[in-house]
């Protein structure tokens, strides 16, 4: 079974390289780490890069994790292509662009760009951001499911990663202590919801509301607390309708909690995305209310 090490980074293709850019910086908190004519290469912890924006819309989205070792990478592979599923092997330019030494890509169920790597590159220079947002690391990302059930089947029988809870039917997913590093999010396509980071605390996340309220950033939800991970929240619209998450607080499991962990099940309903009440400005959320609101005036 494929155990994935961490989740490693996004690659986010964009017809607004320059504006991402300033976006990611001056208003999320990230560094850039290196800018070239195709791609920019930022971060929210030490480590090598977390975000890789793309010239070009039609990249799509990609979301890449970390094996252990090339070997276990290899594994991996092999079991996706046993179980029918087509593996792109990386060549060098693809490793290059990532900054890996190894890497597969394939397709979930849905038809999200799915990456493992092996060897990414660390950084022996720490993270140092123009905008103290409070980051202290990239941490999940919010995936579209067309799917949800199959695409949990994918993600746990193929992956190896392990249910934390649901909301409806769509899984927080976890490959390791924290309570999940994939959100499935149910929509009509494909592709990266939300990207989240993790702030050192609550204070982060209220100085950062006030702010980004003043500079006019389009807020999609919060300050909330989420019913499941217990982590506070804010979410923030960047360009190309991206969606930035920052959380803290985000359940971590022991290792016997880990271990002896049951999902729960939370109804797609209001209070299971946030305790707090604070109400979701999202195109899925608004779809999914719109069409609760068609049933409930068709019953009798
Ligand atoms: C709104 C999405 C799917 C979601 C739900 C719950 C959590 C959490 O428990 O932390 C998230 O981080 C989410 O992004
Ligand atoms: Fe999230």
């Amino acid at each position: 079974m494929t155990d994935l090490h961490d989740i490693r980074y996004v690659r986010i293709g964009t017809d607004r390289l320059d504006e991402s850019v300033e976006f990611a910086t001056r208003i999320l908190g990230l560094e850039l780490v290196e800018r070239n004519s195709q791609a920019a290469y930022l971060r929210g912890d030490d480590r090598d890069h977390n975000v890789c924006y793309v010239k070009g819309a039609g990249t799509g989205h990609v979301v890449g994790f970390e094996m252990a070792s090339s070997g276990l990478l290899d594994l991996a592979a092999t079991e996706l292509e046993q179980a029918g599923y087509r593996v792109r092997h990386g060549s060098a330019a693809q490793c290059e662009q990532r900054r890996v030494m190894d890497m597969v890509q394939f397709e979930d169920p849905t038809g999200n760009c799915i990456e493992l790597v092996a060897r990414p590159a660390a950084s022996g220079v720490r993270y140092f951001p123009s905008r103290d947002a409070g980051i202290t690391s990239f941490s999940h990302v919010g995936l579209r499911t067309t799917d949800a059930a199959t695409d949990e089947t994918f993600w746990t029988q193929q992956l190896g990663a392990k249910v934390s809870d649901w909301i409806g039917d769509a899984a927080l997913l976890r490959i390791d202590g924290v309570h999940h590093k994939v959100a499935l999010f149910t929509s009509q396509v494909a592709g990266v919801h939300h990207v989240n980071f993790q702030v050192r605390e609550v204070d982060d996340i209220m100085r950062s509301w006030y702010w980004l309220c003043e500079q006019g950033v389009r807020i999609a939800f919060g300050p909330g607390r989420h019913a499941t991970s217990g982590a506070r929240f804010l979410y923030f619209y960047g360009p190309d309708d991206m969606i930035y998450e920052y959380s803290c607080g985000v359940r971590i499991f022991t290792e016997e909690e880990e271990r002896v962990h049951v999902p729960r099940q939370f109804p797609r309903e209001a209070t299971s995305y946030c305790t707090w009440g604070s109400k979701p400005d999202i195109a899925e959320f608004r779809a999914a209310e719109a069409a609760a609101a068609g049933d409930a005036s068709n019953v009798g």
